[in-house]
């Protein structure tokens, strides 16, 4: 197959093995692309240049997406080894703890808000805006870049706990289709993965996460959960010339538990 053959991907959020960004990275190496890679924080380097090797790939970068300077630093350092980007993966998310537990009233605050949405939301059309001149280059080669971010439910649907997360997910998935607006014209696709729930380091520490993941492998239609192979496949997808004609979609990955109305299912579970 190899459909991303000779494709530069540039992959965020990889931070371990159970990382849908690992599975991403699975997938687009099967696949014939050329990767690199951002890890937050020095002590992290060594982990991920070892996940980088794993892919072919030496280039990794320090960049917390909260530090313009760092992002700026990102596509300056990835500009001296490739000509051009064909491909950006956001995998970043993140809100205070309190903000995502609990009842949204009680754990709103102005600080989480803001925390939640500056790394969450914000940091795609950032990432975007700085790969710009790289991005643009493989425009001028001939090539369809293609921005995919990762999103879930909780944007589209109340889920319980997700709170200041899913107001985050929902500017998000607006940031796709604003984005989407924006680079059509220059040649360039966008679109978001809406994942079911998958155990990963971001999952740990959530309350009643196996019951949710329980209730998924109940109530889909698939009765199943996902895991970062499926992610990581239909990521590849999007991020290929096969989905040359889709841009500002998101595209559920969750056993089709988008369909699904929570209570009825809980009705029919036994
Ligand atoms: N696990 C799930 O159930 C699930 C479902 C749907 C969507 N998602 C989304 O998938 C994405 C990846 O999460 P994951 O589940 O693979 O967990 P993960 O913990 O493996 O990945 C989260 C990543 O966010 C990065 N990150 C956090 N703050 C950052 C910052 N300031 N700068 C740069 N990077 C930062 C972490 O370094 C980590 O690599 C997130 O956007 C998450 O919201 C996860
Ligand atoms: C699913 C699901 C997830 C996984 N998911 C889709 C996510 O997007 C998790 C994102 C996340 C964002 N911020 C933090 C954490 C995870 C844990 C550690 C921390 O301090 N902050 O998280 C939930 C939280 C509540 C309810 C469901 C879920």
């Amino acid at each position: 197959m190899a459909f991303l053959q000779g494709k530069r991907i540039l992959i965020t959020g990889l931070l371990s093995n159970r990382s849908i960004a690992y599975g991403i990275a699975q997938a687009c190496y099967r696949e014939g692309a050329e990767l690199a890679f951002t890890y937050v924080g020095e002590r992290f380097k060594q982990r991920i240049t070892e996940f980088a090797a794993e892919f072919g790939s030496t280039l990794v970068f320090d960049c917390d997406v909260s530090s313009d300077e760092q992002i700026e630093a990102t596509f300056k350092g990835l500009a001296a080894h490739w000509p051009q980007l064909d491909g950006l993966v956001h995998s970043i998310g993140f809100a205070p703890r309190e903000a995502i537990a609990g009842d949204f009233m009680d754990g709103l605050s102005r600080e989480g808000f803001r925390i939640a949405h500056d790394i969450s939301a914000y940091s795609f059309p950032a990432l975007a805006k700085a790969a710009l001149p790289l991005l643009t280059k493989s425009v001028e080669a001939g090539n369809m870049p293609s921005l995919i971010t990762m999103t879930y439910l909780g944007a589209e649907r109340v889920v319980p706990n997700y709170n200041t997360m899913g107001v985050a997910k929902a500017a998000l998935e607006a940031t796709v289709r604003f984005m989407a607006e924006s680079l059509g014209p220059r040649g360039m696709r966008v679109n978001g993965v809406s994942a079911g729930p998958i155990k990963t380091l971001a999952a740990s520490g959530i309350a009643d996460f196996g019951k949710m993941l329980k209730f998924n492998e109940s109530n889909a239609p698939l009765r199943r959960n996902v895991d970062t192979v499926q992610v990581g496949n239909a990521s590849a997808f999007l991020l290929s010339d096969l989905a040359a004609g889709i841009t500002a979609e998101i595209l559920h990955v969750d056993a089709g538990m988008h369909a699904v109305v929570g209570g009825m299912a809980a009705l029919g579970a036994d």
